[in-house]
């Protein structure tokens, strides 16, 4: 094994304590090659498809990655931070991470901040932290629900950037944070916020999660519970029931049972029961992006105002809002209890 020259303390910063959030990833441009390279390591991490690579790579390699990427690029196309020349997923994350940096400077904190596909990669977030003279790492995956597809895989790969140092730093991972009550609160104040700014009072507000394969759960993944556990909290935090905040999954990809109700379906069968005003919350998402900006913001509203439907919100998600920078400071102050002094009384 080749061990990075990179060591804790390497720097002249005396010894530090590091943050590292990490997120899902996104093409570096919208082009045929960008999307294909970003899709192609992806769809090739055998925590996100499970089947035997010797059957999966020619699939990938053959059909996914020649058709995929244009229909891909295409969508990130009509959301891309054309400012910013980059995916609103990026800059949302980046906020985020800098945010967190303020909120944390005062305790000699380091924030930085990496995706799990494309870049910044996670090894240089991990190596920056090391230069900035970290011995002490809390890795904080942005996903609320955790899922082997999404926390666990991130995780992984800073474990992966890890086993190739000599001298280690001390790791603690972030648990999932599905009815954290600053969590749940950010949510909450999102709705109100979003409603209070409406022409029109939504029937119903769907929740919609990004879906997983339905096997994925039977064979133990504990996302689905997690989403579950997010939506009771919600709908109480809210005054609301089932009905009128029902939780959905969106997102499937490929043609196995994934998670049900799909979020397309149930929101384009809401007009035929008289329901043409509702708002979409994507609770699992901590930035906006593909999946909610143009799977939902676009496609889904269209079929939604195709059917009959005449108003149709979305509610942001987190991203940089004050409440959500709140969050992260209370989960990282949590887990780094021991590790920062106590808060003096
Ligand atoms: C088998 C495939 C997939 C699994 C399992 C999966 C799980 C999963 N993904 C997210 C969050 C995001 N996924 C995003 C994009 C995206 N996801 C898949 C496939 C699976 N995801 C694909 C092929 C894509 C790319 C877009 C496309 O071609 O349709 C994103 C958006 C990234 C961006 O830059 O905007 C997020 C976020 C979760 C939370 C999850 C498991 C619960
Ligand atoms: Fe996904
Ligand atoms: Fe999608």
């Amino acid at each position: 094994m080749t061990f990075l020259t990179v060591r804790p303390g390497d720097s002249i910063a005396p010894s530090r304590i590091g943050v590292l959030l990490t997120n899902l990833g996104t093409p570096d441009d919208t082009g045929y090659g960008a999307v294909r390279r970003y899709l192609g390591e992806f769809l090739s991490d055998r925590r996100i498809i499970e089947a035997n690579p010797a059957i999966w790579q020619p699939i990938l390699r053959g059909p996914i990655l020649t058709l995929r990427p244009r229909r891909t690029g295409r969508a990130y196309r009509r959301i891309w931070n054309q400012e910013r020349d980059e995916s609103p997923l990026r800059t949302y994350t980046r906020a985020q991470g800098e945010a967190l940096a303020e909120r944390l400077a005062p305790d000699g904190v380091a924030v930085e901040w990496a995706m799990r596909y494309g870049t910044p990669s996670i090894a240089s977030g991990i190596a920056a932290l090391l230069q900035r003279g970290c011995e002490k790492v809390l890795l904080l995956p942005l996903y609320p629900q955790y899922s082997a597809t999404t926390t666990a895989t991130a995780n992984d790969q800073a474990f992966r950037a890890l086993m190739r140092l000599r001298n280690q730093p001390a790791v603690r991972t972030v648990p999932p944070f599905s009815d954290h009550p600053l969590y749940i609160a950010a949510l909450a104040r999102s709705v109100r916020e979003t409603l209070t700014g409406l022409p029109f009072v939504p029937q119903r507000i769907v929740a919609s999660f990004h879906g997983l394969p339905r096997a994925y759960v039977e064979k133990g993944d504990p996302y689905a519970e997690e989403c579950t556990r997010t939506m009771v909290a919600l709908r109480q935090a809210l005054d609301m029931d089932e009905t009128a905040m029902p939780l959905t999954y969106q997102s499937r990809f490929g043609p196995a049972q994934w998670l049900e109700p799909y979020t397309a379906p149930l929101i384009a069968g809401l007009p035929a029961q008289g329901v043409t005003r509702i708002a979409v919350i994507m609770p699992g998402f901590m930035a906006d992006c593909i999946e909610t900006l143009d799977e939902i913001g676009n496609e889904v509203r269209s079929e939604f105002l195709a059917a009959g439907g005449t108003d149709f919100a979305l509610v942001p998600c987190l991203n940089a809002a004050p409440a959500t920078i709140d969050l992260l400071e209370g989960l990282a102050r949590q887990e780094l209890a021991g590790w920062l002094p106590a808060p003096s009384a």
